[in-house]
């Protein structure tokens, strides 16, 4: 990938159900995005502050591609809140009400709702060993780990634990525990969840590379698709997390998210800011 020196960078500072982004469109133009300045523009006294960047591109075969950093400066396969966050944003723009984009993932397509919600088909969860990754083989839906969890991929790795109080679980304390299990060779975002009902779930999330974090787009599908898959709920789950209420429909074409879409505020990054990290 190649990276452009920008001196003036516009972006944009969205929100879905609280888990935050900043979005910069490089459509037209080189990538900027470098670990240094995802983690410059994370700090949120130095910089904006944001749980994921996620940065438009341009794509030959969908409407436009998305790339995604975490506040630590790594790098996301998937990203289902900022996937719904910019699609909207793409939509808007180019006047449609649907759109396909591309991802590490491959080709995904979002939709907006009649009441303004929108929705993204995150694809079908990955549920061998090799994909998530783990470091060796194991029964993914009872990991040898405490607390028994389920491990699944979304184009990114999650360890999903069922604890009767989703509430009162120390995120700060197990998160990290479990994002660094040498199980988990590229660490993992971690989910607990308590079960409200057939069709309700409480969730709470500790992500890789950007810890606690209000809500969490593939935390929610990886969550609803283990619940389902361990018989605890249908297919089609309202989730409560710490930031709002996701939808997850797991359907035969793939994991179907849905929820709200804000648009905070529009900024540029000064050229001091960007001078600085050269
Ligand atoms: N908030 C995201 C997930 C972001 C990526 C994650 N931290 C990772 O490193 O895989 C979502 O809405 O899916």
């Amino acid at each position: 990938m190649t990276h452009a020196s920008p001196t003036d960078l516009p972006f944009l500072k969205m929100h879905g159900a609280g888990n935050d982004f900043v979005v910069i469109d490089s459509r037209g133009r080189a990538a900027v995005t470098t670990a240094a300045l995802a983690r410059a523009v994370g700090d949120r006294n130095r910089g904006v502050g944001f749980d994921q960047l996620a940065e438009i591109r341009d794509a030959d075969d969908a409407d436009f591609a998305l790339d995604f950093w975490n506040n630590d400066g790594s790098r996301a396969g998937a990203c289902g809140n900022a996937t719904r966050c910019v699609a909207d944003h793409v939509m808007r723009g180019l006047g449609k009400g649907a759109v396909t984009l591309r991802t590490s993932r491959g080709l995904l397509r979002a939709e907006r709702l009649a009441d303004g919600r929108v929705n993204v088909n995150m694809g079908h969860p990955q549920r061998l060993w090799q994909a998530v990754p783990l470091a060796q083989v194991a029964d993914m839906l009872h990991l040898p780990l405490p607390g028994d969890p389920v491990a699944l991929g979304m184009g990114n790795p999650h360890c999903v634990m069922f604890v009767a109080d989703a509430e009162v679980v120390d995120l700060a304390a197990k998160g990290p525990v479990y994002e660094h299990d040498p199980l988990f060779p590229q660490r993992t975002n971690v989910e607990f969840a308590s079960v409200i009902g057939p069709d309700r779930l409480r969730m709470r999330v500790w992500e890789r590379g950007a810890g606690i974090t209000l809500a969490c787009g593939s935390g929610a599908c990886a969550t609803a698709v283990a619940a389902h898959l361990r018989g605890l709920t249908g297919r089609r789950v309202v989730l409560e997390l710490d930031g709002g209420t996701l939808v997850v429909d797991w359907r035969e074409d793939g994991v179907w998210l849905t929820g709200p879409v804000t648009y905070v505020f529009e900024g540029r990054f000064s050229a001091g800011f960007l001078a600085a990290l050269s």
